[in-house]
């Protein structure tokens, strides 16, 4: 994908994912590999509301090669996945209260789900009757430090749909804009139902 095709993609992905409610404040952040490298989004900015102007261009290798402002805090994160799974080529990242209440809630590191129609919504995914998986990795503002631990996580279970990160959010990975936005909403369906589910059972 060019830059400027890819920037649109990524404004019309804020959008939606703003008025999903899964962006609060300036959180969240959006990157899609591109012909010669990255383009990712600035940091800082309402991810709703992106302009031309909030994205950075990097090379092959994460360096900045055109763009004004800082890359995205978590640009590291995103260059990692990619690096692990050569077949991303659009990462979202998001806030959702669902995403960031579960990760905390669980004190396991992983969210496992199975029995959800909705799981054949992530790419290979064909049957409701085969636990869906999504590690969580505690938060870390050294994101270096975060990135080397997923590495180290995926050399034994790699990381097919995403990650979660615990109290913080999501990182949707999929091989284009259209199935990374997938990956969230279905992933974003089956937190709210689990959110539900605990909700009820605890008034038993
Ligand atoms: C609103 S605070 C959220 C940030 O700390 C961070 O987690 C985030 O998602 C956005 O950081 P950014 O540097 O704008 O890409
Ligand atoms: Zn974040």
């Amino acid at each position: 994908m060019h830059n400027d095709a890819a920037k649109t993609a990524l404004i019309d992905a804020g959008r939606w994912v703003a008025n999903k409610g899964w962006v609060p404040a300036t959180g969240g952040n959006f990157s899609i590999r591109t012909e010669h490298g990255f383009v990712v989004t600035a940091s800082g900015h309402d991810k709703g509301n992106l302009q031309p102007e909030h994205f950075l261009e990097l090379d092959a290798h994460g360096v900045i090669v055109a763009g004004s402002g800082k890359p995205s805090a978590e640009t590291e994160l995103h260059l990692k996945l990619y690096a692990l799974k050569p077949s991303t080529r659009c990462i979202l990242h998001t806030h959702s209260v669902a995403a960031t209440v579960l990760s905390r809630f669980i004190q396991g590191d992983t969210f496992s789900v199975t029995g959800y129609e909705m799981q054949k919504s992530l790419s290979g995914v064909t049957t409701h009757l085969e636990p869906l998986n999504i590690a969580i990795f505690d938060n870390d503002q050294d994101i270096a430090r975060l990135a080397d631990v997923v590495a180290k996580h995926h050399a034994t279970t790699p990381v097919v749909h995403g990650v979660l990160i615990r109290g913080h959010g999501l990182y949707a990975m999929g091989d284009s804009v259209f199935e990374t936005r997938r990956h969230i909403e279905g992933l974003e369906f089956l937190f709210a139902c689990e959110l539900e589910r605990i909700k009820l059972e605890g008034t038993r």
